[in-house]
């Protein structure tokens, strides 16, 4: 048959390499999910609402590093702006594609349900600018190939999401056949003069530095730069500390590793070294006021900044220089210096002892963490929802091979759900865990229900603290109590007639042992243990970082004398 503006988004999606793309149908898009749903390569993935849809792309984005979203007009794409707003902040390409009103409306000033009911649908447009780095409406067929080629290519290299409005009655329309797919994929490499002038002016920012110390931050993983990082920090020989948002970004089995920076909750005194150091070389950093514990942390000496697409020194900026280019440059020209790996010797403290529970004893905080632990394996990918679930994975140790997933910048509480389904879809040879509080499950619960119907094994551990505890350290209220459900009856529930959840409950370290052996042999979908402890059994960083956070939130406003 023809070819059409479907087919030829359909033929882009998958030369950029998406295999699954996430839909919610609706009448603006039926036409269009056709067309995706005709091309040999791409898989489509129902969710079961518009935020879980978009939840889910963002996961995917993490594991295939483009993903595609598909909803329909305003009702659709208004919930679809919420994961895409998370994919902006945590510099993933989401390519949000909403179906929109049949191109001869606008002109006939009608009324269209799911609009806001006037005859201006531009709004979802308008709004879609300000949250992704390319927005595009389709106004003919013509104009397909030019614009759906240049969201995508503006989404690949800013690593941002990008929007692709196509009206109902076009996704069906003629359209031109795709041109050669590196128009879209060729990289921008680094301008030559500039990275040569920014390898000069780092060699001046070190030079005579006694206590150089590396800080890695999440834009490092964003970038793809993780092997030229490696390559970096050995030419160096320095400390390496990494942001909470950065875990699993650097080998936690390095010799150069010295744990989180985390201000008053770093791991392994990561904020000894931090604060030791003379120089310090943030690549991918980003301090927020959580990762800088309500703006207690922020590092206090000259830094060299490395980001994904420029340099920055005290007194210099250089653009266009790319961080895994850089970052390999560099470890050509630095000179070996590991006083800071001497020094981290002298102050690493030992590893904590780690008491063991009988197995009666009722389940806490602790002993979840412990038996999490032993879980983890190369083949690991551990995603941590908002909430305690954050201080308890950053605290576990990473194994050779382990990857962890954690949206530190949205914080979006339910994220798990739908981002371990999407990501896990990508990664079927890897094991999937999910740690995720009892408020974030009920956030996107629904989603567990995609994991029946594909079938993927992933281990969920809720950890049922009866309410939002987070929220409870930094400023308790009525309103952080939630109504308990009964977890593992609500996934078994999913099953219906033909589905294989398994939902667990577990009240002790024994009960907990024996649900995690369940889960580990379990392939056919996935398994919810439902972990109780008190709703007052919270990490201690948790409590310091909540304060910390609460008084940054409570600064006053300052005195606007007229
Ligand atoms: C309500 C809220 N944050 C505010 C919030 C509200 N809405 C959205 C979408 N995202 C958010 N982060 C947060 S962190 C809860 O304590 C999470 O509760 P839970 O999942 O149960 O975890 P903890 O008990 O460990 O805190
Ligand atoms: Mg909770």
């Amino acid at each position: 048959g023809k070819f059409t503006v479907g087919d030829y988004l359909a033929e882009r999606l998958a030369q950029v390499g998406v295999r699954h793309h996430f839909v919610v149908p609706g009448d603006y898009n039926l036409i269009l999910l056709d067309k995706l749903q005709a091309h040999p390569e791409l898989k489509e993935v129902g969710c079961a609402n518009e935020l879980n849809c978009s939840l889910a792309a963002e996961g995917y984005a993490r594991a295939n590093g483009i993903s595609a979203c598909v909803v329909t007009y305003s009702v659709g794409a208004l919930s679809a702006f919420n994961g895409t707003g998370s994919a902006y902040a945590e510099n993933l390409p989401l390519v949000l594609i909403s179906g929109s009103p049949n191109t001869n409306d606008p002109s006939q000033y009608h009324i269209l349900h799911h609009t806001l009911g006037h005859p201006d649908y531009t709004y979802q447009y308008e709004m879609a600018k300000k949250i992704t780095c390319c927005a595009v409406a389709i106004p003919r067929a013509i104009d397909a190939p030019r614009l759906i080629d240049r969201a995508l290519r503006a989404a690949i290299l800013a690593r941002k999401p990008c929007y692709i409005e196509i009206p109902t009655n076009l996704a069906g329309a003629t359209c031109v056949r795709p041109g050669p797919i590196s128009a879209i994929t060729d990289p921008v490499t680094s301008d030559k003069n500039a990275l040569e002038a920014a390898a000069k002016c780092a060699a001046e920012y070190l030079d005579g530095k006694l206590k150089p110390v590396i800080l890695v931050g999440p834009k490092a993983g964003r970038a793809g730069s993780e092997k030229e990082l490696i390559e970096f920090a050995e030419a160096m020989g320095c400390a390496v500390a990494l942001q909470p948002a950065a875990k699993g970004m650097f080998p936690e089995d390095h010799k150069q590793f010295v744990g989180i920076f985390w201000g008053q909750v770093s791991s392994d005194a990561a904020d000894a070294m931090v604060h030791w150091a003379d120089a310090m070389i943030c690549v991918g950093a980003v301090f927020n006021d959580y990762s800088t514990v309500g703006w207690t942390a922020v590092p206090n000496i000259p830094l060299m900044t490395v980001d994904m697409d420029h340099v920055t020194f005290p007194g210099a900026h250089f653009s266009r220089v790319r961080m895994c280019e850089f970052l390999s440059h560099l470890a050509t020209q630095v000179t070996f210096n590991d006083s800071t790996m001497i020094e981290y010797k002298r102050l690493k403290p030992d590893p904590p002892h780690v008491h063991t529970a009988e197995r009666e004893e009722p389940l806490s905080r602790k002993e979840i963490s412990r038996q999490v632990q032993e879980m983890l394996t190369d083949k690991t990918s551990l995603f941590v929802d908002t909430g305690d679930s954050w201080f308890n994975g950053i605290q576990l140790k990473l194994p050779p091979g382990a990857k962890f997933e954690i949206e530190m910048q949205w914080g979006h509480i339910g994220w798990s759900i739908p981002a371990a389904f999407g990501y896990a879809l990508r990664h079927p040879d890897r094991h999937t865990i999910v740690l995720v509080g009892d408020g974030s499950f009920q956030v996107t619960a629904q989603e567990v229900s995609q994991m029946v119907r594909f079938k993927v094994p992933i281990t969920i551990m809720l950890i049922n603290n009866r309410g939002y505890t987070i929220e409870v350290e930094i400023h308790d209220g009525s309103y952080n109590k939630i109504k308990n459900w009964d977890y593992a009856m609500l996934v078994e529930a999913f099953n219906s007639t033909d589905g294989h959840a398994k939902g667990l409950l577990a009240n002790t370290a024994g009960e907990l042992a024996d649900a995690i052996k369940v889960a580990e042999s379990h392939k056919e979908g996935p398994t919810l243990i439902e972990c109780t402890i008190d709703q007052d059994d919270c990490s201690k960083e948790l409590i310091t970082w909540g304060h910390y956070v609460a008084a940054a939130n409570a600064r006053p406003p300052r005195n606007m004398s007229v």
